[in-house]
């Protein structure tokens, strides 16, 4: 065909063979996928062992591409090592990668197009459940969930950075389950922790080529064959993936069987569902549809939230001023004997840009998850061959400078500046760090509301600020990356006290999750 002799988007120049296996960093890709967004623009273009990889890199690109051709450009890669060998074909078709035709999908989805058809139904659950409209059922939880945190801080406050882990996957677990994490070595909470560590960081890292996503062919190698430790390795995981999968689910359905369940994810849509069908019952394409998105779910807003709280807590200490006035913000509007609540929300603009800027210079996930082009397509007479893996690179977007002046500074008040409605448009972070079109996070208006109770709860009752070691030294933090999918960092070591004697009564007496 002839646009095949148009030439691909620039990129750096690879080596015969392995092509750009050697700019492929482990972690932190960001950085280096930022620079080439520097040197090369909009579009860039690399491959390893022949796989293309495409960096979108401006927002216009990104709707041009990610949504407005979003027929061809929503699939997922698809990733024999993460989909058929550990079994997240089903999870990891929304989140990491697509493995359409497998057995599994083919018992639940006779006579539908597998990919679509698929997508489209669990999106709409998601979207039914965690939508606009539906997101204020979950403020109580969310508000009971917060307290928790705040009396964990208060009662091990060198235990923090643990009991943040605690409360995010234990948010997780309350919202999508209905489950309580009462302790710190509690089972499934454990579970899933070490279900995340393999799937982001060892099975669909965004960095890492399995040589059998490459060469699928490999995936008949006998287990004891040298060089199929791959095998080996995903015969252990599959069996981890699908525990985590079915053990809370089982355990909601118990719960409502009992009539002892909360408003939750899952059971807002199995009673939905329940209303919906005939004879009561839900059938086993929703219910298989309900409990692989609610896992989905967990993976997704793990390492995220993770990621802006810490990113939070480091611009804090950095920013002893910004911290101040959005305590003064809190105490003008909602006081010292009690602590906020979300119909404080609107009238506290400041600890709203400090939540915007949080996402702005945290980019929880800066490449997006990667999709897949369906067929070959030119853009601005550059080629893209079909098959290549796409990256929207929000890392990129959110600094730029004509957007976001001085775009490394941490400045909630850009989020304050009387702007025309065009500017306020651009400004508008959530365009960019939640992906785009058809893909795009439905967990948005969620993260909305959990993040803003746990940082204007956090500001109303602690004072953050640099660790001192045992000789009295101040320590410096540092955010050092160690993920290849999120940017979460490393911990750090801060120090985190109550306001007051006063702030200290509140946050004991505040309604938590044993109440
Ligand atoms: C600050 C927090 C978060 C950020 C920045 C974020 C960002 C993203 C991004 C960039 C994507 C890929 C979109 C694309 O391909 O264009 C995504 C996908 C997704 N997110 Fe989030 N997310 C966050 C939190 C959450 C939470 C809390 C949940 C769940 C409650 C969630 C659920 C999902 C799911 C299920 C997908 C896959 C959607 C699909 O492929 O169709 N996310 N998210």
């Amino acid at each position: 065909q002839n646009h095949r002799r148009l030439s691909l988007p620039p990129g750096p120049k690879g080596l015969p063979i392995i092509g750009n296996l050697k700019d492929m960093t482990l972690t932190g890709l960001w950085f280096p996928a930022q620079k080439w967004a520097q040197q090369f623009g909009d579009l860039v273009y690399l491959n390893v062992f022949g796989q293309g990889l495409l960096f979108v890199n401006s927002y216009e690109a990104a709707v041009d591409l990610l949504e407005k051709r979003g027929a061809i450009y929503s699939d997922k890669p698809k990733m024999v090592m993460a989909g058929e060998l550990c079994g997240c074909e089903n999870m990891v078709r929304h989140h990491f990668t697509a493995s359409p035709g497998s057995d599994r999908f083919a018992d639940a989805d006779i006579g539908l197009t597998p990919y679509g058809d698929r997508l489209r139904r669990q999106r709409k659950l998601m979207l039914q459940a965690l939508g606009a409209n539906r997101i204020h059922s979950y403020h109580p939880l969310l508000e009971i969930q917060t307290h928790n945190l705040l009396q964990g801080i208060l009662e091990s406050p060198d235990q923090s950075q643990s009991i943040i882990r605690r409360y995010t996957g234990g948010l997780t677990l309350l919202i999508v389950y209905g489950y309580r994490v009462l302790s710190n070595t509690d089972r499934l909470l454990e579970m899933a922790d070490e279900g995340l560590e393999l799937l982001s960081n060892r099975i669909a890292a965004a960095g890492i080529v399995w040589i059998v996503d490459l060469f699928p062919p490999l995936k008949h190698l006998p287990l004891w064959f040298p060089g199929a430790q791959f095998k080996r390795d995903a015969a252990v995981w599959k069996g981890k993936m699908e525990a985590l999968v079915n053990e809370p689910y089982d355990f909601t359905k118990q719960q409502m069987r009992q009539g002892t369940g909360v408003d939750c994810y899952v059971s807002m849509l199995l009673d939905d569902a329940a209303l919906e069908s005939k004879d009561q019952s839900v059938d086993n394409q929703r219910d298989f549809d309900i409990r692989w998105t609610a896992n989905s779910l967990y993976a997704a807003s793990f390492d995220t939230t993770i990621s802006t709280l810490w990113h939070f807590f480091y611009e804090m200490i950095q920013h002893p001023e910004i911290l101040a006035k959005a305590q003064k913000e809190i105490d003008a509007v909602v006081g010292t004997s009690r602590l906020p609540t979300f119909s404080d929300r609107p009238n506290m603009p400041y600890i709203n840009a400090i939540v915007l800027e949080t996402l702005r210079i945290s980019s929880p996930v800066p490449l997006g998850l990667p999709r897949r082009i369906t067929e070959d397509n030119v853009y601005k007479n550059m080629f893209i061959p079909k098959g290549t893996l796409v990256f929207g690179n929000n890392y990129n977007m959110v600094r730029d400078p004509k957007v976001y002046p001085n775009p490394d500074v941490f400045n909630p008040e850009r989020f304050l500046e009387e702007v025309d409605e065009q500017t306020a448009k651009m400004r508008d972070v959530r365009n960019y760090v939640f992906g785009f079109g058809r893909r795009r996070c439905p967990g948005l208006f969620m993260i909305d509301s959990s993040l803003w109770i746990a940082i204007a709860s956090m500001i109303a009752a602690f004072d953050i600020g640099k660790a001192v070691d045992e000789f009295g030294n101040t320590i410096e933090p540092e955010v050092i990356y160690d993920n290849s999918v999120f940017t979460t960092p490393k911990p750090f070591k801060y120090d985190i006290r109550p306001r007051s004697a006063q702030a200290v009564s509140v946050i004991r007496s505040a309604k938590g999750l044993s109440d």
